[in-house]
């Protein structure tokens, strides 16, 4: 069965929390690489049991205010990470630069925080997502979109407009209400306080 690729205190996401979004997009082309991720082998979500029993409230106080999570990505492998790192290196690479990073030298995007070489996603209790609205089905104005590398994705961005610093913080309070935390460079991407495994770096693939 499908668990049998999983490590011991991980799941999948879908089956716990059968109403959630998912748009895994290191699994195909739509990300700052334009190319499928090595690791991705299958587009489903995986994370720790601990951070996924949280993410089932977050997802329940939503729905009663008329919203659904949507999530892009959870548990990522060391080589996806390590793959981000010699992409970054390769200058010459910039198919999705103006979609993703328009104003930000490649090589830069590591130390200024928009991807990590040790990151929460390896450890398996940090999800990047956003929300639906369940009326129209579509994904609410957050002022930047998922993955945009840019000063305007920052937590607390002064150019976005009021009412888009409102829709970030609904998913930011419901999501802190459940124990996770936010990343300031990012307003999609949030980690679980006391995360079962602080301390490793897993490399198990997507499938
Ligand atoms: C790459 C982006 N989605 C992300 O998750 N960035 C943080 C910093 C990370 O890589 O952990
Ligand atoms: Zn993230």
């Amino acid at each position: 069965s499908r668990e049998d690729h999983l490590q011991e205190g991980f799941v999948y996401v879908q089956k716990e929390i059968q109403d959630i979004i998912v748009d895994l997009r290191y699994f195909g082309t739509h990300n700052f690489t334009g190319r499928p991720v090595v690791g991705y082998e299958k587009p489903v979500l995986i994370m720790s049991k601990a951070a996924t029993q949280a993410l089932k409230k977050v997802q329940q106080d939503l729905k009663a205010q008329g919203y659904s999570l949507k999530a892009f990505d959870a548990y990522r492998p060391q080589r996806s990470v390590t793959s981000f790192e010699t992409w970054a290196k390769d200058i010459n690479d910039t198919i999705a630069k103006s979609e993703f990073y328009p104003d930000v030298d490649k090589r830069d995007l590591f130390t200024l925080g928009y991807i990590a070489s040790r990151s929460g996603h390896t450890r398996g209790s940090t999800i990047d997502l956003t929300l639906v609205d369940l009326n129209t089905g579509k994904e609410i104005d957050m002022g930047s979109p998922f993955d945009f590398f840019g000063t305007i994705s920052h937590q607390n961005a002064p150019q976005i407009t009021a009412q888009q610093q409102a829709n970030r913080l609904i998913l930011k309070q419901a999501m802190l209400k459940h124990n996770f935390k936010e990343y300031q460079e990012e307003w999609w991407h949030f980690t679980l306080k006391n995360e079962p495994f602080p301390e490793t770096y897993f490399d198990f693939p997507i499938k």
